[in-house]
């Protein structure tokens, strides 16, 4: 069936509908990524967003449960080159049509994705609407123009808080904040022997500290990190109490808790390819990321912290650390989940620390 993108800026795209006819607006950005598909939608950092893949060939292995990052997709539309329905892989086992049919995503196939990720590039990310007929133009551009993107962190948060405990205990205990977890950070903590207590985002700082974790992990998350003003207070508690590592959205929170601020930028980071520069070992890893913010280096109080990591492309802060105490982040994915795992030693290095302030 005909449907087609329409972008805020009046641009329109046609192509081929997939997935269920669904049309709900988001953040038009883009994934640079050459697989990991089913991880991009279920990775809760995405919701409210639709994502567009550059790799031009999106299906060719299906999907299957253990890829994804949370219990359904959190995008709000896909946009691909060429769709792949006869899929071929020994672990596949439902199309990425039917699938997303299946959780009332829509999807878009036979855009010209290229000239689509140009655009983002030079004009920045945009909202967005997938649509099916020529006659909803006029309502989807009203609906563009009414689009604000709030609260996305109470959306996909833990309604409850609940308990993981790994198979072979290290006697080790972490107290999450989850502001939209994925799946893949939680599976790099269990496989080392942490028994996790997940906090819902809003949980206060003495309900966390109640379960006598040994460190405390700040989650990815959706949305504008400049929003959470309340969470940030509850960080900002915490910090020098137990050992804390922050990831993605956590990484910004953290940021705010020292004193510093965010800022957008243009069009993102979201793919498996992104290089980072590890200043503390003088070598570069490559790395997996998908943020729309990025703390600003000048906001940050050098006499305390200190920039870890910075982005090899444009310079951007990638990863902090405080100075005097057990507290560090970076801005991109060592789960990667998908993409490179470079960086899984990252959650040694918070083991090492929770060990050591035991
Ligand atoms: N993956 C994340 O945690 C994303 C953080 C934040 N929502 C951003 O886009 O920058």
């Amino acid at each position: 069936m005909k449907g087609f993108l329409v972008l805020k800026d009046g641009s329109r795209y046609e192509g081929e509908l997939f997935g269920a006819l669904f049309s709900r607006v988001g953040e038009v950005v883009f994934n640079t990524s050459m697989t990991g598909y089913q991880e991009v939608l279920t990775d809760p950092s995405y919701f409210g967003q639709i994502v567009v893949m550059t790799y031009p060939l999106i299906g060719n292995y299906g999907v299957h449960p253990d890829d994804e990052q949370s219990e359904r997709p959190m995008v709000r539309g896909m946009i691909v080159r060429e769709k792949v329905d006869d899929y071929s892989h020994w672990r596949g086992n439902e199309s990425l049509d039917a699938y997303m049919t299946r959780h009332g995503i829509i999807g878009i196939s036979g855009i010209d994705t290229r000239a689509l990720t140009r655009k983002l590039r030079s004009q920045g990310t945009l909202p967005g609407i997938i649509v099916s007929e020529v006659s909803d133009l006029d309502e989807a551009q009203a609906l563009l123009a009414g689009y604000d993107i709030k609260g996305y962190v109470d959306e996909v948060t833990t309604k409850k808080p609940y308990v993981i405990k790994p198979k072979k205990a290290s006697g080790l205990r972490a107290a999450v904040m989850d502001f939209g977890i994925k799946r893949g950070i939680l599976k790099s903590l269990v496989a080392r022997g942490v028994e996790l207590h997940v906090f819902p985002a809003r949980a206060t700082a003495e309900e966390i500290l109640s379960c006598s974790p040994d460190g405390i992990l700040l989650s990815n998350g959706p949305g504008d990190p400049s929003e959470l003003g309340e969470i940030v207070e509850v960080v900002k508690s915490l910090i020098g109490k137990k050992p804390i590592f922050g990831i993605c959205l956590g990484h910004q929170i953290l940021t705010h808790a020292f004193g510093g601020k965010t800022e957008k930028l243009v069009y993102g980071h979201r793919g498996g390819n992104h290089p980072v520069k590890d200043l503390i070992h003088n070598h570069i890893v490559i790395t997996a990321q998908n943020h729309g913010y990025v703390t600003v280096a000048s906001s940050l109080d050098a006499s305390q912290i200190e920039i870890t990591h910075i982005n090899v492309n444009d310079g951007s802060v990638e990863g902090m650390r405080h100075k005097h105490l057990p507290v560090f982040s970076v801005q991109y994915h060592p789960e990667a989940s998908p993409g490179p795992r470079d960086s899984d030693l990252l959650f040694d290095q918070f083991v090492t620390m929770m060990k050591e302030a035991k």
